[in-house]
C-alpha cells in the first residue's frame, strides 16, 4: 500500500443552513486521475459539495484537505489557483463572447501582463496573446470546436456549449476538474460523444475528475468509484458493479434504471 496523499480528501465535512444539514459527515477521498462519481436524488447535497469544495460554501463542521493541506478558508480564486476547476449544472458561458475568448478567460491566470503592458499594447502584450490565442486554439481542437472558434458562445448547439464549458475549465490547467451535471439536457447522441469527451479528457491532461450526473449509463459507464448521497449523507460507497446490487441503492435512487 502506498503512503501518498490523495489529491483531495473530506473528514467529517458537513454544512447547516439554519436547521436544515444539508451535507453531513461527509469522508470521502480522490486520487490523482481518478474518475468519481456523486449521485443521489435532487436535494441530496451533491451540489453543495461541489460549492464546499471549491469555496463558494465554508463548511460548518470537518476539513477539506487538497494535498494534506486544510483549504477550509480558501477562496474560489484560490482554490482554482491551486488545481481545482469546475463546471455547473446551469451552463455560465460568457454567451456573447466568441468560443475562443471563452478559453482565453480561462487562460489568464497564466498569462498575466503589467497594467502598462495592457493600456500601451507593448511588443510583449502581443506575444503573450498570440501564444494564448494558440494554447485556447489547441485546447478547443481536443473538442472538436476550433472551427467555431470565431463563434459567439450563446450560437453553438447545446452539447457543444458544454464541451466549451469544460475546454474552459481546462484552461485553468486543473488537477482535479468537478463536472455538474455535465448531460443535463444532451440527448443521447450528445451524452454518448460526452462520455468519450470525459476519457479522453482524464488521459490527455492527467486529471482527476469529480462526475455529479444524474444519467445512470454515463457514470456506470466510466467511473472507476461511485458515491451515493441521500439527505446530505453517503448511502452506499463502491465500483459501479457494487453500486448497481447494493439493495439499498436499488430501492432508493436507482429503481429500473440500474
Ligand atoms: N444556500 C443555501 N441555503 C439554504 N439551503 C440550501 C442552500 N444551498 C443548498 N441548500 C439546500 O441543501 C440541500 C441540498 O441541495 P443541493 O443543491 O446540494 O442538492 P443536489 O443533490 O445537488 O440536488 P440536484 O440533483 O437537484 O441538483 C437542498 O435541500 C437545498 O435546498
Amino acid at each position: 500500500m502506498s503512503s501518498r496523499k490523495p489529491l483531495l480528501q473530506t473528514k467529517g465535512l458537513g454544512i447547516q443552513f439554519g436547521g436544515l444539514k444539508a451535507v453531513d459527515e461527509f469522508n470521502f477521498s480522490i486520487d490523482n486521475n481518478q474518475l468519481f462519481g456523486l449521485i443521489g436524488p435532487n436535494g441530496a447535497g451533491k451540489t453543495t459539495i461541489f460549492n464546499l469544495l471549491t469555496g463558494v460554501y465554508t463548511p460548518t463542521s470537518g476539513q477539506i484537505l487538497l494535498d494534506g493541506k486544510t483549504i477550509n478558508h480558501s477562496s474560489p480564486t484560490q482554490i482554482t489557483q491551486m488545481g481545482v476547476a469546475r463546471t455547473f449544472q446551469n451552463i455560465r458561458l460568457f454567451k456573447d463572447m466568441t468560443v475562443l475568448d471563452n478559453v482565453k478567460v480561462g487562460l489568464h491566470h497564466s498569462h498575466q501582463y503589467s497594467l502598462l503592458a495592457s493600456i500601451l499594447h507593448t511588443p510583449s502584450y502581443f506575444k503573450g496573446e498570440m501564444a494564448m490565442d494558440e494554447e485556447a486554439r489547441s485546447l478547443l481542437r481536443v473538442f472538436d470546436l476550433e472551427k467555431f472558434a470565431n463563434v459567439k458562445a450563446c450560437n453553438l448547439p447545446y452539447g457543444k456549449q458544454r464541451q466549451l464549458e469544460i475546454a474552459r475549465a481546462l484552461a485553468t490547467s486543473p488537477r482535479l476538474l468537478l463536472l455538474d451535471e455535465p448531460a443535463a439536457g444532451m440527448n443521447p447522441t450528445e451524452t454518448a460523444e460526452l462520455m468519450e469527451t470525459i476519457k479522453v479528457v482524464r488521459e490527455k491532461f492527467s486529471v482527476a475528475i469529480l462526475l455529479i450526473e444524474h444519467d445512470m449509463k454515463l457514470v456506470m459507464g466510466i467511473c472507476e468509484k461511485i458515491c451515493v448521497l441521500n439527505f446530505g449523507t453517503v448511502l452506499a460507497f463502491g465500483t459501479p458493479d457494487e453500486i448497481k446490487n447494493n439493495p439499498d441503492v436499488i430501492a432508493a435512487y436507482l429503481g429500473n434504471d440500474a
